[in-house]
């Protein structure tokens, strides 16, 4: 198709190494189109559009290839939609034009999510806007972003099958993109994997975790495996403890009704927490192909040694069940620490404690490794505090590095300091991708790496299931704790008897400019 260039084409490949193989030697001209489904909610409105209006604006989507749809049931005029989700896209008066430009390429169709006439309709629509582009049979691309609640995954994705699916023989190509959670348990999982796998093949699925468009946590594999500082004490004979550490100093927000059917393990821990553990505890991949380093995310997975109930605390805070859309006696979690233990040579015996909040003191998401004592201590400051190398994900992302050092002066006296990476300070001027913004990208570019695989998600549930159903059935109970406090005291002892030693008297404070 010769509707001049796309400017991704100049950017990257726009091929990626899973989806490439099948059309290895066609280039994707054709145009675009990105339908999201469930257009009137709020992941659409909050970072759906502005991932895609921010990709417009720096010219990874262009006016003359790209045009966007919303569908829902909502009976709404295009221009309902674009004023409804138009405050939520960042514009100042130097991109006035870019929004007025960018809200143009919306257009709205409205229909129900298991009823073909809906489909039909959104099919004629998209493919109105491929004819006026030129676009050859078979060279345009779909891309189908279901931003619903699961529960209609299955029907809508017979319904994208059966009516709005491309011929992708030549170039173009139909993909879809499904939000967590992915099923409730690992045999609902299965059951979702399994209706969308007969619909789809596994390069047409994007399971979409947003931690894995976050700046650091991209940055994993590059801190691990590229820098030989690392490599000789990534280990149990080095590491004593590892944290990986989520949390929220709000509740559940008008969410109550979500929430209370899933639980802070399901919405974070066993998706968002347990990615970033993969990335830590992994092996290194034979490169970074998406599946070489899928398949070592799998194995570390398999690794995992059944939780215990006495390496869990499970937290409610208090006022939670005042929410009308939550039962007064739910024993949902809204906080909880999991330590996940891992049978293998160079992790036995080192916990990895995965701890997620809401409505806790701070907001904050990290990666806290703790190394062991310094054997046969000359200086006697073990007491000061351990080093420890911390991965600071939002806000304010950092890498540093806390280590005892000389303290300045006369004395040969030693003090805790840090070697600090602030990204504020170090990039100046630098925009950090929004998560959201990064995977959608990834989508269009056909690169699976930082979305999550069917035996992945399988694993994942394989490792929380029994814990789950215990905590449903009752036989683990959720102990109160106040908002905006730490969480329940028990697990800072969980913690305690895991081996984490707390630094006292020293807090690392981020650099200001
Ligand atoms: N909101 C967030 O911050 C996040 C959300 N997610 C996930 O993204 C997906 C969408 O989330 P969110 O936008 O918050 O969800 P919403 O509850 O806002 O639902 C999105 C749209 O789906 C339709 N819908 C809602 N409930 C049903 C139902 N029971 N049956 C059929 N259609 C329904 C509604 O559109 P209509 O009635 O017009 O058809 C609604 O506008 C979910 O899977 C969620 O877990 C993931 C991370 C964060
Ligand atoms: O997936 C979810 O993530 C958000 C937190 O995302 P973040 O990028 O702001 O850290 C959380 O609030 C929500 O409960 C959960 O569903």
């Amino acid at each position: 198709m010769a509707t001049g260039a796309w400017s991704i084409e100049k950017r990257a490949p726009l091929k990626s190494d899973s989806f490439a193989r099948v059309n290895e030697n066609l280039l994707e001209t054709g145009c675009l189109s990105i339908v999201v489904l469930g257009a009137s909610g709020d992941l659409a409105k909050k970072k759906t559009f502005p991932a895609l209006f921010n990709l417009y604006r720096q010219g990874f989507l262009q006016s003359n290839e790209v045009h966007i749809f919303g569908y829902a049931r909502t009976k709404l005029s295009d221009d309902e939609l674009r004023d409804r989700i138009c405050g939520y896209l960042s514009h100042g008066k130097e991109n006035a034009e870019d929004l007025t430009k960018f809200l143009h390429l919306i257009k709205y169709v409205s229909g129900s999510y298991d009823d073909e006439e809906g489909f039909r309709s959104l099919d004629k629509a998209i493919s109105e806007h491929e004819v006026s582009r030129n676009s050859t049979e078979g060279s345009a691309r779909r891309l189908f972003y279901l931003a619903l609640p699961p529960s209609v995954y299955p029907s809508v994705c017979k319904m994208i099958k059966n009516y709005c699916t491309n011929k992708s023989d030549l170039g173009g190509w139909t993909r879809i993109v499904v939000e967590k959670p992915f099923g409730k348990d690992l045999a609902s999982a299965e059951q979702l994997s399994s209706q969308i796998g007969e619909l789809f093949d596994e390069p047409q699925i994007y399971r979409i975790d947003h931690y894995l468009g976050k700046e650091l946590v991209q940055n994993l594999l590059v801190l691990r495996f590229a820098n030989r500082f690392f490599l000789p004490l990534w280990n149990r004979d080095n590491i004593d403890n590892v944290q990986i550490v989520f949390r929220e100093d709000f509740g559940t927000e008008g969410r109550g009704g979500y929430f209370d059917e899933y639980g802070i393990i399901r919405d974070i821990i066993q998706n968002h927490l347990l990615q970033v553990f993969c990335l830590i505890a992994m092996e290194k991949p034979i490169s970074i192909k998406p599946e070489h380093i899928r398949d070592e995310k799998v194995k570390v997975l398999q690794s995992v040694v059944p939780i215990k109930d006495e390496e869990v605390v499970l937290g409610q805070y208090e006022g939670y069940t005042e929410d009308p859309t939550v039962p007064d006696n739910s024993n949902t979690p809204t906080f909880a620490t999991v330590i996940l233990r891992i049978h293998n040579e160079r992790w036995e015996g080192v916990p990895f404690i995965l701890k997620a909040g809401k409505a806790l003191n701070s907001r904050k998401a990290e990666v806290r490794v703790q190394f062991k004592d310094v054997p046969g201590d000359i200086f006697r400051c073990q007491k000061q505090g351990r080093n420890e190398f911390v991965i600071r994900l939002q806000p304010l992302e950092a890498i540093y590095m806390k280590l005892t050092v000389k303290q300045p002066g006369l004395e040969m006296s030693t003090a805790q300091s840090e070697l600090d990476l602030s990204y504020r300070q170090r990039y100046q001027g630098i925009t950090i991708p929004e998560a959201y913004e990064r995977l959608i990208l990834d989508t269009i570019r056909g690169d699976q790496q930082h979305f999550v695989r069917r035996d992945e998600l399988k694993e994942a549930w394989e490792i929380f299931t029994p814990l789950l159903h215990r905590i449903d059935r009752g036989e683990l109970k959720a102990v109160p704790y106040k908002p905006g406090s730490r969480g329940p005291t028990e697990a800072d002892e969980l913690l305690q008897r895991a081996g984490y030693v707390q630094t006292h008297g020293y807090i690392w404070i981020p650099p200001t400019l």
